[in-house]
C-alpha cells in the first residue's frame, strides 16, 4: 500500500517533546501522524498506541466516548517511559467519517446503541483497517509493541501484518455517566476488554 513518509518535526507538548512524523496514504489522500519519543534501534518492544481519530473526543472535549482521555493517558504513559509511539490514524468515526458519526449520534440520541446506529446507516459496526500502520512502523524501525488498547481487533491486525504484540496494556480511563452505555456496548458487541483481565500501568478505571 502506498503510504509514504513526507516530513518530520519537533512537537513539544505538556507531556514531552515528541517528534512528529507525517505520512500520506496516496490511495485515499488520508494524512496520518506518528508522535515518537526515544530510540528504537535496540529492538526492545516499544510502548505504543494506535489511536483512531475522534474530533469530538480528542479536540472538543466530548464525553460521549473515552477517546480524549485515552489519548492523554497514552501520551502521558509514553512520556513517563521516555520511549514510545502514538500513531494518530485518520479514520474518524470507526471509518465512517465525521458527518456520518454525527448522523450515528443523532440515532443514538433516539435510543440506538453505537453498533445499531452504524448498521441503520448502512455501515458495518467497525469499518477500520490498520494496513497503513505497517509502513509507518517500518519507517520508524519498530517491530514489536507493548500495545495500549482494550480492542482485540487491533492486536490481531498488527499480529497478522507481522508486528509482534509483546504485551497488551489495558487503557481504562475516561469513564463518565454519558459514556456508560457506549462502553458497555463496546464490551458486549465489539469484544472490547473493559474488565480487569490484566492490571496494566495505564489502568485508571
Ligand atoms: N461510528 C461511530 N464511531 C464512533 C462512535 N464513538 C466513537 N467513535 C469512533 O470510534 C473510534 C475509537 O474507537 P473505539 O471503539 O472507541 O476504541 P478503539 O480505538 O477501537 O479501542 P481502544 O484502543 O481500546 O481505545 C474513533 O474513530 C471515534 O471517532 C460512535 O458512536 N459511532
Ligand atoms: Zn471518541
Amino acid at each position: 500500500m502506498p503510504v509514504v513518509f513526507v516530513a518530520a518535526s519537533k512537537l513539544p507538548t505538556p507531556f514531552a517533546n515528541f517528534t512528529m512524523h507525517g505520512f500520506l496514504d496516496e490511495e485515499n489522500g488520508r494524512e496520518h501522524v506518528v508522535l515518537s519519543l526515544g530510540e528504537f534501534v535496540d529492538g526492545a518492544p516499544v510502548l505504543g498506541r494506535l489511536h483512531s481519530e475522534c474530533l469530538t473526543g480528542d479536540a472538543l472535549f466530548s464525553q460521549r466516548c473515552d477517546c480524549g482521555s485515552q489519548l492523554e493517558a497514552a501520551l502521558q504513559a509514553i512520556a513517563r517511559e521516555g520511549r514510545g509511539v502514538l500513531l494518530y490514524l485518520r479514520q474518524e468515526g470507526r471509518g465512517i467519517g465525521l458527518l456520518n458519526k454525527i448522523r450515528a449520534y443523532e440515532l443514538q440520541d433516539g435510543g440506538a446503541d453505537t453498533v445499531e446506529a452504524n448498521e441503520r446507516l448502512g455501515f458495518a459496526a467497525d469499518q477500520r483497517d490498520y494496513a497503513m500502520c505497517l509502513p509507518m512502523l517500518q519507517h520508524l524501525g519498530v517491530e514489536s509493541l507493548r500495545l495500549m488498547t482494550n480492542n482485540p481487533r487491533k492486536v490481531k491486525a498488527l499480529t497478522d501484518m507481522g508486528i509482534v504484540v509483546a504485551e497488551r496494556v489495558p487503557l481504562h480511563t475516561g469513564h463518565n455517566p454519558h459514556n456508560k452505555l457506549y462502553l458497555a456496548t463496546k464490551a458486549s458487541k465489539l469484544d472490547h476488554m473493559m474488565g480487569n483481565e490484566h492490571q496494566g500501568e495505564v489502568d485508571r478505571a
